[in-house]
This record gives C-alpha cells, sequence and structure tokens, in this order.
C-alpha cells in the first residue's frame, strides 16, 4: 500500500500515516533543503515506513537509517513494494529486539535515493528528470530531510536514532548536530570521515559508471538507456570491499564455476557469484543514485566546519554504542576504536562483532546486531 500525504495542513480529511498497517509505505513532501555545499532542493519527498504506535507524548520514536543500496523497508517480507525482504527483517517487530509493542519505528528512503524519496531519477520541480542536475549532497544534508521528515510528522523527540555503514554515517551526524532530538545512537560500521582507500575505491566505482556510453553525461533517464554495465562493474569492485576476504577464498577459492573450465573461457565461481551480485543490484537500482550515494560516502567527515573531528565528536554528549566488525577491510575496526575514544559519550567502549562476513556483518550477523539493538533501546529508555 502506498499512501501519498500533503504537508502538514489543518484538514480534516488528511491522510493519516499514524492510522496506515505496520510497514504501509508513504510519501510526504517536507520542502526545501539546504545543502551543505551552499544551494537547496526544493520541492522535496521522502518516501517512510512506520511500525508500532506514536505514544501520546510522540517521543517513543526509533528513527532506522538504511546504507547505501538499501531502503526504507527494514523489517518484513518482502512484497510488491518491496521485492526483497527487510534488511534487518526479524530484529523489529512485535517482542523483537526493537519491539514495536513499545518503540515508534520510523524509516525512510535517502535523499538522493531511488526508492521513492527525491534523487537524480526523480522529476525536478519543473517536471523533468533531475539526472546530471542533482546537486552533491552530503551525509548533514541527508539527516537535515530526516529532521525535517520528523517535524512535518510532528515528532519532536526520538529514543534512538540506528544504523550501519552510511546509517551510521547519519546516525553519527544525527547525534552530532540535533542532540537535542535524540536520547541514544547506535553507530555502526562506520568512521568519523571517509578514509582514502573509500574515497580511493569508491571513486574507481564512478568512474566505471561514467565510463559507460549509456550514462550520457548522467542525462540518460527517459532515453531509453540506462548504464546498467558500468553499473555492475561498479557494483562488482564495492561487493568486494563488502565481504572478508578469508571468507571468499574460504567459499571459492579459485574453483570454476560448476563444470566451466577458466582455461579456456569459462568462469571461476567468485566471479560468478559477482555477477549475481552485479545483477540483482541493476535490477532494483539507479546508477545516478548509486553515483550520488557514493559520494555522499565520499564527502563524509564530521569534523567539517566543526573545528575537526576531535572538536566534533567530543561534544557530542548523545549516549552512543559504537560497533564495528571484526573482518571489515572497508570500515575498519581502527575507525570504530577512534570513534569509542573521542565521542563524548560512548557508552561500554567499542563492541566488537566476530564475524567473517566482512563489512557485511552488520547485515548478516543477527544475534550481535540484536544485542547491540536491546543495549541502545535501553539508553532510550533511561
Ligand atoms: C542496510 C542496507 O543497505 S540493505 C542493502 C543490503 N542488500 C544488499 O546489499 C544486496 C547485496 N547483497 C549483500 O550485500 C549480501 O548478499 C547480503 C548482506 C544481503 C546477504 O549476505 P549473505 O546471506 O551472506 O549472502 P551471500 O553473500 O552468501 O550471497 C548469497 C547470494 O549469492 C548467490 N551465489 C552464491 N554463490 C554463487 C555463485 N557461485 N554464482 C552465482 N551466485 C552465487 C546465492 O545464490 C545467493 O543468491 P540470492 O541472494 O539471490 O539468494
Ligand atoms: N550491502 C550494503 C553495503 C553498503 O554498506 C549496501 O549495499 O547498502
Amino acid at each position: 500500500m502506498s499512501v501519498s500525504i500533503e504537508p502538514k495542513t489543518e484538514s480534516a480529511d488528511r491522510p493519516d500515516w499514524e492510522q496506515l498497517p505496520d510497514g504501509a509505505t508513504s510519501s510526504l513532501q517536507i520542502g526545501s533543503v539546504s545543502l551543505d555545499n551552499g544551494g537547496q532542493i526544493d520541492n522535496v519527498t521522502l518516501a517512510f515506513q512506520r511500525w508500532g504506535t506514536l505514544s501520546p507524548t510522540r517521543d517513543n520514536v526509533i528513527l532506522t537509517l538504511h546504507a547505501l543500496t538499501g531502503d526504507s523497508h527494514v523489517t518484513g517480507p518482502s512484497n510488491a513494494e518491496h521485492p526483497s525482504p527487510g534488511w534487518w527483517d526479524g530484529l523489529i517487530g512485535p517482542g523483537c529486539a526493537i519491539d514495536t509493542d513499545e518503540w515508534c519505528v520510523i524509516s525512510a528512503n535517502v535523499l538522493g535515493g531511488c526508492r521513492g524519496s527525491t534523487g537524480p531519477a526523480s522529476p525536478d520541480p519543473d517536471g523533468q528528470p533531475w539526472g546530471s542536475r542533482f546537486p552533491q549532497i552530503t551525509v548533514l544534508d541527508q539527516v537535515r530531510a530526516e529532521r525535517l521528515l520528523l517535524e512535518h510528522l510532528d515528532i519532536a523527540g526520538i529514543g534512538a536514532v540506528i544504523g550501519g555503514s552510511m546509517g551510521g554515517a547519519r546516525a553519527l551526524e544525527w547525534a552530532i548536530e540535533y542532540p537535542e532530538m535524540v536520547r541514544s545512537a547506535l553507530v555502526l560500521a562506520v568512521g568519523a570521515r571517509a578514509t582514502a582507500d573509500q574515497i580511493g575505491t569508491q571513486t574507481t566505482q564512478i568512474a566505471a559508471i561514467k565510463a559507460d556510453p549509456d550514462w550520457q553525461g548522467g542525462d540518460y533517464h527517459g532515453t531509453g538507456r540506462v548504464p546498467s554495465t558500468g553499473m555492475g562493474v561498479a557494483r562488482r569492485i564495492a561487493h568486494l570491499t563488502y565481504r572478508g576476504e578469508a571468507e571468499l577464498d574460504q567459499r571459492f577459492a579459485d574453483q570454476p564455476q560448476g563444470d566451466e573450465e577458466p582455461l579456456t573461457g569459462g568462469r571461476y565461481a567468485v566471479d560468478s557469484y559477482l555477477q549475481h551480485q552485479a545483477d540483482k543490484l541493476i535490477g532494483r537500482f539507479d546508477p545516478g543514485s548509486y553515483v550520488v550515494l557514493s559520494n555522499v560516502l565520499n564527502h563524509h567527515d564530521v569534523g567539517r566546519d566543526r573545528g575537526g573531528i576531535e572538536a566534533a565528536l567530543s561534544r557530542c554528549q548523545v549516549p552512543v554504542i559504537v560497533g564495528g566488525i571484526v573482518s571489515d577491510r572497508l570500515y575498519p575496526l581502527r575507525l570504530q576504536v577512534e570513534l569509542a575514544e573521542l565521542l563524548g559519550n560512548c557508552v561500554g567502549g567499542l563492541q566488537v562483532v566476530h564475524s567473517d562476513n566482512g563489512h557485511d556483518g552488520f547485515l548478516t550477523e543477527f544475534d550481535a546486531i540484536s544485542d547491540l539493538l536491546k543495549q541502545t533501546v535501553e539508553l532510550a529508555r533511561s
């Protein structure tokens, strides 16, 4: 079910997102979002989902923040609108780690995304696809949009902001920029700023997309040609950074795919695996969004305009749970060690998730993530 909600008015017949069934998708126009680059985007829409009931004081909200290619569907089975189950399915719901009998969970598709929120594939205020004219945004710009969404939903207080990877970057920016609204945060598998290694691999992924002749300078929407081949190459590079090196070798080693023979043109099993991951992304994601959001990650730096990372983190007094994955080669543990040491109120020190799955451990390690979520909502109660 998808319901379009107009900006908040006094009209009695305004559709009421609070009354929709759990997990129904809504979309809301939140107005203009100011950007770090000095510009602004007008007529911004964010798509979002809600589970659970708002308390009378409207402050039992848990804001879940998805990663690079995720969307608002954080929990629940696949359905017509969401071809995959939620990315933290089973962790959020009645009786779950985040118990929706107690908490009201809100999850929005990010600014710059392609799953219902304003991004390069959506129409600009004149009705033409944004394409190459979509401005470069930052993590903080995305958080500004999320804050506007909550303002339009009449929510002044948040129990917890939670997320991993790009979602973790937004949880961190939320805690630093809007501490008066946030009672706790879970910051997972991220750092205080992008590293040279991350910028290096992500700009290479962007170069692969832009090298595809179907990219057409970024203005391919509506032409019938989509730079899917380039995005597939980008995803193959990205997926390698998301998994553990030892894990991949244990799973695939130098084995051929099935009865194919690599010496005579056949594929290796790991090649086939990466092609599968690329094909899945091609089926569900817009290359323009992939470029914009990859650059969002490149520009991540909580020290920007705040006197540096140390000053920004130490000023933050929101209770924060910091988690990292031992085999994460994209956001290695040293980045979360830094967060845990510098944040003004990191609770319990760095929590290490033991997993062979690399960065994707924040999606695959159900029990460990469940434990971190429970700790975070406990902080939200106090
Ligand atoms: C928070 C968010 O942002 S959500 C976005 C998360 N989703 C994604 O990023 C989609 C990309 N996928 C992933 O990142 C991971 O698959 C995860 C994290 C979702 C799941 O991880 P795992 O359960 O460990 O999956 P794994 O890496 O083993 O991949 C399994 C897939 O590879 C396929 N596969 C395995 N070996 C091969 C092979 N040799 N050849 C082809 N395909 C293969 C499996 O059939 C399976 O396919 P399916 O997902 O279509 O069912
Ligand atoms: N699998 C995740 C990894 C990035 O954190 C995604 O695609 O969003």
